[in-house]
């Protein structure tokens, strides 16, 4: 597979998906970006990530046959990234992804050239966002503070600080993508 997977990790309420929405907005028109529409066993409901939704009973049956590249639970959810980026990747492309720490050991087994994306902000700067986003109870919240994720993640991952403006971490996100993309064109 000749082209890049980029995954982006950190706490829920970091920015993932806000910062992975800016440079969709640049780079999605080239074709040659793509940005993973994930499979959530949560309903639609028009926040920051566009992802499409199944039931427990219909993601279980699709991860049997092999509809997804990755799958994994967090936050009592499945979340499954379609097989269907893999012809991407064999079509040189860009592939970007919100994946969960935990699955990135075998992210990295299967796709070893990938790019992990780590976002960081400090607690009560995520504290903020997440009462703001208003998507989860206060209880959820919590529970997304205090989730211990201690699965080390690749000497290689680029951490950018996402604890300032939307527009400082993703301008640095696009140029990790456009770099990602020219170092694919050149293989
Ligand atoms: N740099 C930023 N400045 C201000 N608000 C932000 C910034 N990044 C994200 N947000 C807001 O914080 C909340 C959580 O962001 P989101 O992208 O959903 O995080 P994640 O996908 O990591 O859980 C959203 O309401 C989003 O609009
Ligand atoms: O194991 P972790 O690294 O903690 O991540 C767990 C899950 O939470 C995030 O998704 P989700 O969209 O449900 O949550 P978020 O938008 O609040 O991060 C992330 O993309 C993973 O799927």
């Amino acid at each position: 597979m000749s082209g890049t997977f980029v995954a982006v990790v950190g706490p829920s309420g970091v920015g993932k998906d806000s910062v992975i929405g800016f440079a969709r907005d640049r780079l999605e028109a080239s074709g040659n970006v793509v940005f993973v529409r994930r499979i959530v066993t949560r309903e639609a409901d028009g926040g920051s990530e566009d992802h499409d939704s199944m039931d427990e009973g219909e993601f279980a049956e699709a991860e049997r046959n092999g509809a997804f590249a990755l799958s994994w639970g967090a936050h009592g959810l499945r979340y499954g990234l379609p097989i269907a980026l893999e012809r991407d990747l064999a079509a040189g492309r860009v592939v970007v992804a919100n994946l969960s720490r935990r699955i990135i050991p075998q992210l990295v087994a299967r796709y070893p050239h990938a790019i992990v994306v780590s976002l960081t902000a400090d607690r009560a700067v995520i504290a903020e966002r997440l009462a703001g986003r208003g998507r989860e109870t206060a209880e959820s919240i919590e529970k997304r503070l205090n989730r211990n994720v201690s699965d080390p993640l690749p000497a290689s991952t680029v951490c950018i600080d996402n604890a300032g403006a939307i527009e400082t971490a993703g301008q640095q996100f696009v140029r990790l993508l456009e770099d990602a993309l020219r170092q694919d064109e050149r293989v």
